[in-house]
């Protein structure tokens, strides 16, 4: 279990992280997102110790991160950082030996992740001659090749192309499924709606929200999905209590409005047979990034 407790970090004047808490449970995959500068990669690097907190703990396990677990964190930084001259297999089988496995185990495991992470074929190449992709399949070989205990990722899936956002979601997924807490940042909503298990919202240095995607989803207003045959797209009940937030256009052009708590939802049904045919009429239940946009802009 990674404990992320009461974290505060200062730059200065500005709090970039005030009083950040959450925690990911073995086996679970963690979405953490934010708006640029909202402070994930702070946050990342302060479970990583490469930074330090103003206050606040990190526990795994609940114990204190120290040298000997971080050494079993696997992370991934916002930055990269491998060596752009060396040769990706002698850089992986390297920082495999600083992790502590010797070096015919470090060779084994090269191999393995290469085979997995489908770059067998670059492990002679220098790093700066590869695609950016193939560089961040690289990146995630050494994030994984010391058999981590805690996976920490920032934003693993920017830039990669279909395939590729399928293979790393498939080890992230195999990692998370063999008990590994595994945390990661993104602004693809859509894919972290997909993938995770919780999520974790932050905004100016605080969570804003916090849950499984579908209790994140099933906050907020109830809303209803109505199709009209002919209806005026600007239409909307003059039931009080109902508003109009939006459109769908799913077969058609669908209304997407927002109920007070007693609405009756039967009356809104009525009225909107008085416009036209009605051929749906169904609870909308908000996408992530729907969810994602009502809380940052509170
Ligand atoms: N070394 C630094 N010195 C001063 N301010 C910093 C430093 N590093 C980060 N900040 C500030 O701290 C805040 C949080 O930054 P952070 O990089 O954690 O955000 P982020 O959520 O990872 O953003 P992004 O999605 O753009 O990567 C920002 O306002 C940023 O400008």
């Amino acid at each position: 279990m990674l404990t992320v407790d009461h974290i505060t970090k200062r730059y200065g004047d500005l709090v970039a992280l005030d009083g950040v808490s959450f925690s990911v449970a073995p086996g679970e995959l963690f979405g953490f997102v934010g708006s640029n500068g909202a402070g994930k990669t702070t946050t990342m690097r302060i479970i990583l110790g490469v930074l330090s907190s103003d206050g606040g703990e990190v526990r795994i396990d609940d114990k204190p991160v120290d040298f000997a677990t971080r050494q079993t964190i696997g992370y991934m930084p916002e930055e990269r950082g491998l060596y752009p001259k060396m040769k990706v297999g002698d850089q992986l089988a390297y920082l495999a030996q600083l992790h502590g496995l010797n070096p015919a185990d470090a060779q084994t495991a090269v191999h393995r992740w290469a085979e997995r992470l489908e770059i067998e074929d670059k492990l002679g190449k220098e790093l700066q001659a590869l695609s950016l992709g193939n560089q961040q399949r690289v990146q995630l070989a050494a994030a994984l090749i010391h058999d981590p205990k805690v996976l920490v990722l920032d934003e693993p899936f920017s830039g990669l192309d279909p395939v590729a956002v399928d293979v790393m979601t498939d080890v992230l997924r195999d990692k998370a499924n063999a008990g590994v807490p595994v945390i990661f940042s993104s602004h693809q909503l859509d894919l972290v709606q997909r993938l995770c298990d919780r999520v974790g919202i932050i905004k100016a240095g605080k969570i804003r929200a916090n849950g499984t995607v579908d209790e994140l989803r099933s906050q907020g207003k109830r809303q209803l999905a109505i199709g009209i045959v002919g209806g005026d797209a600007s239409w909307a009940p003059s039931t009080p209590g109902v508003q109009l937030v939006g459109h769908r256009a799913e077969n058609g052009r669908h209304i997407i409005l927002e109920l007070d708590p007693g609405v009756d939802d039967q009356a809104v049904l009525h009225e909107a047979l008085q416009v036209g045919p009605v051929t749906h009429f169904a609870s909308h239940v908000p996408s992530l990034t729907e969810m994602y946009r009502e809380v940052v802009s509170a």
